[in-house]
């Protein structure tokens, strides 16, 4: 039984040029204890998936036109009136962002903020929201965590001030973070601690994790399943060493051929060429066609095709591409 399923999920933001679909009937799901990677490149609608999940929008522009959320216990958090989906936010679905401050209060000392959502979602006294805000600080491995309590936040580095995010967002013990590129904003080697520190809840206390990135070593680093989006749509998912592996969709081979060396692979580098398409008039067919070296007449038309799962492969190995053997990009 999964935690998480998102069935057909669509969502569109309003414009002045028109409405852009984002997300475009996107279904996955997470398991639980399972850390899932969504990758893809820059506008494919990571971002927008995942902040449906909680209709954590910024602006009135978005809305989820369609689908389902379903969580685990809690029923399908798309159709779910907003007073009682901020009941699940933070309690069993937390969100750690890419910039650690915009979701901390710059004027507020670390330990308060930790603090407050504790007592936001539970009957607890200060001094034992304080003691529990201490305890977390110590779980993500602040160094002096009791002096770091009265900290605020610009006294902290950039690593440290994800910690106290990750901490905000392990407060309520939620039975899924959604991590959107927690470590882009920071060096490798503390990128390397944070990722350690996510893997490490989820071996601790079975957390599952989405997690969102558009670096392909991370994923093949922590993840278990994955998704990879195009334009709005999962063009192919299933277990990370199956995608990494064996990746059925030319999407998937395009962008790991354009790794140098990536998982014993020995190719040089191969952008992918052109751009990928608009989302308020996307192409008929299959939203990759036209940057794809493969694609056939029946590519270019109907609808985009769905994901389907192919002879011989894998049950959860599914892939949305028409085609019945894709070749491999020339070496
Ligand atoms: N608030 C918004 N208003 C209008 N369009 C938006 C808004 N937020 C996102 N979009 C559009 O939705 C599409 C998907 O964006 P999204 O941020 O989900 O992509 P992403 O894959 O997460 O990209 P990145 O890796 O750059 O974060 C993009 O075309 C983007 O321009």
């Amino acid at each position: 039984m999964s935690l998480l399923s998102i069935r057909n999920l669509q969502t569109e933001f309003r414009g002045p040029a028109g409405i852009a679909r984002a997300v475009d009937g996107v279904s996955f799901d997470v398991n639980p204890g399972e850390i899932f990677g969504i990758v893809g490149e820059s506008g494919c609608g990571k971002s927008a998936t995942c902040r449906s999940i909680l209709r954590l929008f910024a602006g009135a522009t978005a809305r989820i036109v369609g689908g389902e959320v379903i969580l685990d216990g809690s029923g399908d958090l798309a159709a779910m009136r907003e007073a009682d989906l901020a009941r699940v936010r933070g309690r069993d679905v937390a969100f750690i962002f890419q910039d650690p401050l915009t979701a901390l209060n710059p004027t507020m000392r670390i330990g308060k903020q930790v603090a407050e959502i504790i007592r936001r979602h539970r009957q607890v006294s200060r001094s034992a929201a304080r003691a529990a805000a201490l305890e977390l600080l110590r779980d993500v491995h602040i160094p002096s965590p009791e002096r770091r309590l009265d900290a605020y936040p610009h006294e902290l580095s950039g690593g440290l001030r994800q910690r106290v995010v990750i901490a905000m967002a392990l407060a309520l013990a939620p039975r899924l973070i959604i991590a959107d590129e927690p470590t882009t904003a920071l060096d490798v080697t503390v990128q390397d601690q944070i990722l350690r520190l996510l893997k490490e809840r989820r071996d601790r206390n079975g957390t599952s994790i989405i997690f969102i990135t558009h670096d392909l070593g991370v994923v093949s680093q922590v993840c278990d399943r994955m998704a990879v989006m195009y334009a709005g749509r999962v063009v192919e998912t299933g277990t990370v060493r199956d995608v990494l592996d064996r990746p059925s969709h030319p999407y998937t081979r395009a962008l790991l051929d354009a790794l140098p060396g990536q998982g014993g692979r020995d190719r040089d580098l191969v952008p992918i060429e052109g751009s990928p398409p608009g989302l308020i008039a996307p192409p008929p067919g299959c939203r990759f066609a036209p940057r794809c070296p493969f694609a056939g007449p029946a590519c270019t038309q109907g609808m985009a095709p769905p994901l389907h799962p192919r002879p011989g492969a894998t049950a959860d190995h599914l892939d949305a591409c028409i085609l019945t053997e894709v070749p491999h990009a020339p070496a």
